[in-house]
């Protein structure tokens, strides 16, 4: 895969953006998030009367998206879109459509439209057709996309052990999206590839805590990592944002054991455990 060298020239000196990104804890990191993407947002509103925007699920975007319902702009006028979903019903509590519709589509935010990546069928795989040509037609190009990411370098569904790295973790990957089967998540996901990713020019990263700190460091400092981060890091057309607060997650309990042993395997994979 060809690294941007000049773009990881540019993040590359990870403590000082580490201090440039660092927010108190996750409330005001939350807070911080929502103000620059619904500037993004009112911006994309102000040139095009229109806005897309990418989200993430999981447990770290709740307050952000919370905070980012209550900004005033054009809402009606906003697509919504997982960045990936677990493949359960839109109903089932660790639904990602669930999650927007239940944190981000309320208050101000309560007109938005959401594009699901689900349909009842039994696999994402039998739904990939479908949902591929309805994110291509009206999900993409990006405006803006959140991303979050797990202990073991994983964003969106795109996970260490993604058999076609080509098509999720290449900028140049010919789907949008991709069905994916991994030991890493207990249930098949649908996920956005980099090349839908990379249509925003407006991209986040959204972490909690010193251990995601330390495998995001050692993802874009080690060249020959294969975490999948470090694919969305080093190959970015525009050097994404990093919103980070340190361990408020350790004193939630989120940086559990498992946790830590995903993060020390993640980071001896890169060889800098
Ligand atoms: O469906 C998902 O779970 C997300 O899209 C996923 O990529 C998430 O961003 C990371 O797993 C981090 O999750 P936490 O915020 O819960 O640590």
């Amino acid at each position: 895969m060809k690294m941007q060298r000049e773009h990881l020239a540019v993040i590359a000196p990870v403590r000082p953006m580490f201090d440039e990104c660092r927010h108190g804890d996750g409330d005001a990191l939350a807070t911080a998030l929502a103000r620059c993407v619904a500037d993004d947002l009112r911006s994309a509103l102000d040139q095009r009367g229109e806005a897309k925007l990418a989200l993430s699920g999981g447990t770290t975007p709740l307050r952000f998206l919370q905070a980012l319902s209550r900004e005033a702009l054009e809402w009606s006028r906003v697509q919504v879109l997982p960045v990936d979903e677990r493949w359960l019903p839109p109903l089932h509590r660790r639904s990602n459509e669930r999650l927007l519709r239940e944190h981000l589509l309320q208050n101000a935010a309560a007109t938005a439209n959401l594009l699901s990546l689900f349909r009842p069928v039994a696999t994402p795989e039998c739904a990939l057709q479908a949902v591929l040509t309805q994110v291509a037609l009206r999900g993409l190009p990006l405006d803006v996309a959140v991303l979050g990411m797990g202990v073991d370098g994983h964003f969106a569904s795109l996970f260490p052990d993604l058999p076609r790295r080509d098509i999720g973790l290449q900028a140049g990957g010919r789907a949008p999206v991709l069905a994916v089967r991994s030991s890493a998540a207990p249930e098949p996901r649908m996920s956005l590839t980099l090349s839908a990713i990379f249509t925003a020019p407006s991209l986040y990263l959204h972490i909690e805590g010193d251990t995601k700190r330390r495998v995001l460091e050692a993802a874009i400092e080690d060249p020959r990592s294969r975490l999948p981060i470090r694919a969305f890091m080093a190959q970015a057309p525009v050097p994404p944002r990093v919103f980070w607060c340190p361990d408020v997650a350790a004193a939630r309990g989120n940086d559990s054991a498992a946790g830590e042993r995903s993060a020390s395997d993640a980071l001896r994979s890169t060889g800098a455990a």
